[in-house]
């Protein structure tokens, strides 16, 4: 080991500068017999601190063009007929998972002027429920029922996994056809 290296006061080994990343952990030893007078010295050497500020930053910056363009999409899709989603990526479905029109899972069919639409708010004050905007007369209607289910499923809201869809169209419950 050169003379210039070591510390002629306290006889440690010390870096040649202070952007040396790893030292030997031999460097850190006194020479003299004494560790207890070393000072253990971190640094990081320049480019790797570059590199890890620039990593960052680019993720920092993906997660943020996703988020944007995940709250974005969601926000279309509320406002066209368009239930699929092109995933960014594939882990996004599962931190994102895709919201769809889905067909309702309870219906509330009546009946009229018993306070159907009170029912109907009060459930969606739940987190897990998603309820159609309006009266749907899908059943009683025939104009409705003969454009299919597929129709049906398009006018209902966009709901995530686990989310419970709810129709309301009291009339259902006077249209004896419904029950066919
Ligand atoms: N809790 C409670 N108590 C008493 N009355 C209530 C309650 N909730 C709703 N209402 C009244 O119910 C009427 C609306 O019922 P619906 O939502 O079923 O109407 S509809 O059939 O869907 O048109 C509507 O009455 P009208 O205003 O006379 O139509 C509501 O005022």
């Amino acid at each position: 080991m050169s003379p210039s290296k070591i510390d002629s006061r306290k006889g440690c080994v010390r870096p040649p500068h202070f952007d040396i990343l790893w030292l030997p952990r031999a460097a850190m030893r006194s020479v003299e017999g004494d560790p207890s007078d070393c000072v253990l010295v971190v640094g990081v050497s320049r480019p790797k601190m570059a590199l890890a500020i620039i990593t960052v930053m680019l993720i920092s910056l993906f997660l943020t063009f996703h988020m944007i363009y995940d709250s974005a999409l969601n926000s279309l899709q509320t406002n066209t007929q368009d239930h699929t989603r092109p995933p960014l990526l594939l882990l996004s479905r599962r931190l994102y998972p895709a919201a769809a029109r889905r067909l309702p899972q309870a219906i509330i069919m009546g009946v009229r002027k018993c306070g159907t639409r009170a029912l109907l708010e009060m459930l969606y004050l739940h987190p897990m429920v998603q309820k159609a905007s309006g009266e749907v007369h899908f059943f009683d209607r025939d104009e409705n029922y003969n454009k299919g289910l597929e129709w049906y499923r398009m006018q209902m809201p966009h709901s995530y996994h686990g989310q419970i869809t709810i129709e309301k169209s009291p009339s259902y419950f006077v249209t004896p056809e419904v029950s066919d």
